[in-house]
């Protein structure tokens, strides 16, 4: 659990990218964090691993303060997992499996757990034919796939991801989804940052907006896209899912399917049934 009191920070030109922000994450839930360009998504998350300090406010690990001290930060980091939006800010390795080899040797890890821990990123993620590439060969969405591996084999409580699909195509940006989906349980929490209100209204237990610094929501998915002059503000559409049940004339939308494939079953089950 994590919590924000009265967080701001201001870049060093005078950019205030967070306004006064207090909000709890909770453990064990599955976070989208929505916002259009600029809104302070990356600058909220790079706070969360303890990259930046707030200009004021105070961030907590449960009851204890953030401590930005050299081993405050090594304790978080084994905690907090991020995965950046561009992969160039955290490959420095030489080749794949050296890349995500890095993060398990940084935490004192036994060889035998670096080297089981590796193997088995490799093998989920199917990077086994690249793991003696070097990192500067590959392609924008093999970085991406690396640097998510090198995290998920740290496999930290809480996991950060801005922007995990973008640039990778449809069968990888899936194939992420569902390894994210098998690595999430009641101790985890994945918080990941997206413009894709359809993934986030399927796939989230909990939603944030920002906008202009500011958390404009935090709660339920079904409930936000309610919430027309949010939407506005944030540029943010409607889920086609949410529309479809508007449209089917659907009155209480907490008890319809967020998930494609159960509101595939539902209908087929419907149309039999008529
Ligand atoms: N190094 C910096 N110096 C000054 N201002 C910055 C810096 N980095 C970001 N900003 C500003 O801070 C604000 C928040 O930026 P941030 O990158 O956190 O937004 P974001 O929600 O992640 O955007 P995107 O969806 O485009 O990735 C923006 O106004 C941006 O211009």
């Amino acid at each position: 659990m994590i919590t924000f009191d009265h967080v701001s920070y201001q870049y060093p030109d005078g950019t205030i990218a967070l306004h006064d922000l207090s909000f709890t994450l909770p453990q064990g839930k599955k976070i989208a964090l929505l916002g259009n360009n600029g809104a302070g998504k990356s600058t909220l998350f790079k706070h969360l691993n303890g990259l930046f300090q707030p200009t004021t406010g105070t961030i907590f690990m449960e009851d204890t303060p953030y401590q930005y001290n050299r081993k405050g930060l090594q304790a978080l980091r084994g905690q907090v997992g991020i995965v950046f939006q561009d992969p160039d800010a955290q490959l420095f390795s030489g080749t794949v499996e050296q890349d995500i080899a890095f993060g398990p040797t940084n935490l004192g890890w036994s060889s035998d757990k670096i080297h089981a821990q590796v193997e088995h990123v490799i093998t989920q993620l199917e990077l086994e034919s690249l793991r003696k590439k070097p990192i500067h060969f590959l392609s924008l969405g093999q970085k991406k796939r690396v640097a998510i591996a090198g995290v998920l084999a740290m496999e930290p409580h809480i996991l950060i991801l801005d922007e995990p699909s973008a640039g990778l195509d449809r069968y990888y940006a899936n194939q992420i989804m569902k390894h994210l989906n098998d690595f999430h349980t009641e101790e985890r929490t994945i918080i990941l940052s997206t413009h894709d209100v359809d993934f986030a209204y399927e796939w989230a237990d909990l939603v944030l907006v920002m906008q202009d610094g500011q958390m404009t929501y935090m709660g339920d998915p079904v409930a936000l896209f309610e919430e027309q002059a949010i939407l506005q503000a944030a540029h943010l559409e409607r889920p086609l899912l949410f529309e479809v049940a508007k449209e089917l004339g659907i009155q209480n939308l907490a008890d319809y399917p967020r998930s494609r494939v159960q509101l595939w079953e539902k209908m087929k089950r419907q149309t039999t049934l008529v």
